[in-house]
C-alpha cells in the first residue's frame, strides 16, 4: 500500500496549562493496519489524539497524511481529509435516533454517500441495524459506544482514532468493537487505538507505541513488545 496515505507525526511537541505535555514525538498510522498507542494514565495519549485531531494546538512538529499538513487545521477540516475520531465514554446524542445519530458527521454528503455509509456501518453492526429508529440514549453502555464507533463508519475513514476502545464495557461488547476494528483494517482503513489495557491492545495491533511522560518509549511490531514487559512495566510504573 502507498506510504503517501499514512499519517505522520514529526516531533510532535504539545503545550497544555503552560506545561510541556510531548516532548517532540514521532510515529506513523499506516492504511489497513491497527496500530496501538500504549502508555500510564497522564502519558499523553488523549494529548497525542487530540492533537492529530486538531482539537488541541501544536507549540511545533507536524501531523501529516499523505505528505499534506494537517497541523493547525480545525477539527472538522481533519475530519474532512478522512480521520475520524471515536471518542471514549459511549458518547452519544441521546434524544435522536440511532439513526439520525449514524448521519451527523455526513450531512453535508450526497443522499447516495449517506446511504452507502450507512449500510456499510449495518454490516458491521447489525445490532444497530435493528434499533435505528430507537433514541440512543434509551441504549445501554455498551450499544451506545457501538453508535459511536459505527459513526465513524457511516463517513467511510481512511483513518480511524479510538480513544479508550474498552473503557467501562463488558467483554462481550469489548469483543465485538474489536472485531469491527480488525474488518476496518481489512477495508484498508488505518487504525489508531488507545487502550490502557495492554493486553487488549497488543493482541489486535500489529504496531505499537508506547508513551512515558510524554516521550515514546518503544515504537515497533506488536510482537516485538509482547516479549519486552520490561519496556511496558516501566512505562506503566512511570507516572
Ligand atoms: N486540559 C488540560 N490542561 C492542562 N493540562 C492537561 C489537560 N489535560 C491533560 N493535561 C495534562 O497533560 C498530561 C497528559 O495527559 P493526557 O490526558 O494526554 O494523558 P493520557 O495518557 O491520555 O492519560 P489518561 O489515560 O489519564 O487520559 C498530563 O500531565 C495531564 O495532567
Amino acid at each position: 500500500m502507498s506510504g503517501a496515505e499514512t499519517i505522520a507525526i514529526d516531533n510532535l511537541v504539545v503545550e497544555r496549562g503552560g506545561k510541556r505535555v510531548l516532548h517532540g514525538i514521532s510515529f506513523m498510522v499506516k492504511p489497513g493496519t491497527i496500530s496501538t498507542l500504549l502508555g500510564a494514565n497522564g502519558a499523553g495519549k488523549s494529548s497525542t489524539v487530540m492533537a492529530i485531531a486538531g482539537a488541541i494546538p501544536t507549540a511545533s512538529g507536524s501531523v501529516s497524511l499523505g505528505g499534506q499538513k494537517l497541523t493547525g487545521l480545525a477539527a472538522d477540516a481533519v475530519r474532512r481529509r478522512g480521520i475520524a475520531m471515536v471518542p471514549e465514554g459511549h458518547r452519544v446524542l441521546g434524544q435522536m435516533t440511532v439513526e439520525d445519530n449514524l448521519l451527523v458527521s455526513v450531512l453535508d454528503r450526497k443522499a447516495a454517500a449517506r446511504r452507502d455509509g450507512l449500510n456499510r456501518a449495518f454490516e458491521i453492526f447489525p445490532e444497530l441495524q435493528a434499533r435505528r429508529q430507537q433514541l440512543a440514549g434509551d441504549l445501554s453502555g455498551g450499544q451506545k459506544q457501538m453508535v459511536a464507533m459505527a459513526q465513524a463508519f457511516v463517513a467511510r475513514p481512511r483513518f480511524m482514532i479510538v480513544d479508550e476502545l474498552s473503557l467501562g464495557l463488558a467483554p462481550t461488547v469489548v469483543k465485538r468493537l474489536a472485531e469491527a476494528l480488525t474488518l476496518a483494517a481489512r477495508d484498508g482503513i488505518g487504525v489508531l487505538l488507545i487502550e490502557q489495557f495492554a493486553h487488549l491492545a497488543l493482541g489486535l495491533a500489529s504496531q505499537a507505541m508506547v508513551l512515558e511522560r510524554g516521550r515514546l518509549v518503544f515504537d515497533g511490531p506488536s510482537e516485538t513488545l509482547r516479549q519486552r514487559p520490561d519496556i511496558l512495566h516501566g512505562a506503566y510504573l512511570a507516572n
